[in-house]
């Protein structure tokens, strides 16, 4: 099959050349010249493991880019795999969505090509009930398109997590295809045919209606980050009570109902997703006369996880102007990525305190350096620990397990752990948020 992808980033750049290298011909458009022609010579444009390998076999090949909209012409379906940030308020930004739909429009309007079969354009972004129905078909329309006879629209959400996504795309718990129309579910279930067969095992393919599966993308994100709230919740009490809360998630987590993973507690939940998710989705609600409390709840949960953390330091040294060991800055292990990470509340809370940072992360250290240039860097944790009166574990990197000597380096050894990654060990105070 040939098919377009309009956002060429994380979910863009993934599906784009997993589906390349199950046979479909792939061009995927962006404005970013520099992410063109990295995939055109052979180079992903973002880090996931297993990607680069992908581009390298596809790129300039089967998977091609291009900034040009009319190479969609060439093409059965596009799909939308653009930004949908937030606005100041929460609500879901559509600004890029909409001009991609707009750009869509006017390509598939100029073309003299007059093709048997409408062009199918299936949103791939994270976006609020409606938003295919409502905000996307009429920008499409708007270049004088009618709707049914020149193109279809669906949703197909994306379930892929940062560091995996590779694996999560080619192997996915389910398939989502959220459509109106017949011909719609027909292409979508030719695109994904070979994926099913390649698979390890069965992928469920859930067929529903255009809303129903930007909902379900919205259900399944704020699920999972509401259950980690949970966990933390929980985790809290335990910590009053001296009880060890990883000891009672792992016996919980044996019950089939409740499920072992998410089940971490800790400094809570980050990235690009969960947060701006849980957002727009209680926005979204409120718009509709409906205040969600659960999630509301969760997300004030997770905003009080770093002040905890944070406490539990107070109480063993005063961080004035001594100097504080944060390790971890990625929003997860596995990723240089630190958007919404909770190293930026305990960072920042820590400066508020007049304490003198130093930060180490295996990966992600670059990425802090542009958003806190004054702050200490260091090499490794090692060197960060050495004379610091203080530390706490933000990103549950494993290295940090390995962690033992280096804690003899430190000026008072106050550990506090956001993450469970350290050990407990003779010498050191240590501190779990949760345990
Ligand atoms: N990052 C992830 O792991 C996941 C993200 N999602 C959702 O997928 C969507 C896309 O997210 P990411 O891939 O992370 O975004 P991203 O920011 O990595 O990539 C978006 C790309 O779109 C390009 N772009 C912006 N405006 C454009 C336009 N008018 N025409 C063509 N290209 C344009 C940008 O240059 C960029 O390369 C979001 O709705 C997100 O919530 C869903 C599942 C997982
Ligand atoms: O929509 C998205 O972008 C994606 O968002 C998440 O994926 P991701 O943000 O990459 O990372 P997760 O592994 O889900 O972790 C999210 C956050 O929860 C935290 N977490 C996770 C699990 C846990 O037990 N405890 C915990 O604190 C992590 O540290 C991290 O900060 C979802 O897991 C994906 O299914 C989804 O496609």
């Amino acid at each position: 099959m040939n098919l377009s992808i309009v956002g060429s980033g994380y979910v863009g750049t993934t599906v784009a050349a997993c589906l390349a290298d199950l046979g479909h011909e792939v061009v995927t458009i962006d404005i970013d010249e520099d992410i063109v022609d990295a995939i055109n010579n052979g180079e992903s444009p973002i880090h996931e493991p297993g990607l680069d390998e992908l581009v390298a076999e596809h790129g300039g090949g089967r998977l091609r880019a291009s900034t040009d909209y009319e190479e969609i012409l060439d093409t059965e379906l596009t799909m939308l795999a653009l930004p949908t940030p937030s606005n100041d308020d929460g609500s879901i930004d559509l600004q890029f969505m909409e001009a991609g739909a707009a750009s869509i429009g006017e390509a598939l309007a100029g073309t003299e090509n007059a093709a048997a079969d409408p062009h199918l354009v299936v949103t791939k972004s994270t976006v609020v009930p409606n938003t295919t129905e409502d905000r996307l078909a009429p920008r499409i329309a708007d270049a004088g398109l009618e709707r049914g006879a020149d193109f279809l629209v669906a949703s197909n959400p994306e379930f892929q997590r940062e560091g995996t996504a590779v694996a999560d795309f080619l192997n996915p718990d389910k398939l989502v295809f959220g459509t109106d129309d017949d011909r719609a579910t027909a292409l979508l279930n030719d695109l994904y045919a070979p994926l099913r067969e390649a698979a390890d095992g069965d992928v469920p393919v859930v067929e529903t209606g255009i809303a129903e599966a930007e909902m379900i993308k919205y259900a399944n994100n704020t699920f999972l980050a509401t259950k980690v709230s949970l966990i933390n919740d929980i985790g809290n009490i335990c910590k009053e009570f001296g009880v060890d809360a990883y000891e009672v998630a792992d016996a919980i987590g044996l019950d089939d109902r409740i499920g072992e993973q998410f089940l971490r507690s800790g400094v809570g939940w980050g990235g690009s997703c969960f947060p701006k998710d849980t957002d727009a989705i209680i926005a979204a609600a409120q718009e509709q006369g409906y205040d969600p409390a659960v999630l509301s709840a969760a997300v004030e949960l997770n905003d009080a996880q770093p002040e905890r953390l944070l406490s539990l330091i107070d109480d063993h040294v005063d961080v004035s102007g001594k100097r504080i060991a944060v390790l971890g800055l990625a929003f997860k292990p596995g990723t240089d990525d630190i958007r919404n990470t909770r190293a930026v509340p305990v960072i920042e809370g820590l400066q508020e305190r007049g304490a003198d940072i130093v930060a180490y992360d295996p990966v992600a250290t670059e990425n802090m350096r542009e958003r806190y240039p004054d702050i200490e860097y260091a090499d490794s944790a090692a060197i960060a620990l050495e004379g610091a009166s203080g530390a706490v574990v933000v990103t549950g990197w494993d290295e940090f397990g390995a962690l033992d000597a280096e804690f003899d380096e430190m000026a008072a050894p106050v550990v506090v752990d956001g993450r469970r990654s350290i050990k407990r060990r003779d010498g050191i105070t240590y501190e779990g948020l949760t345990w």
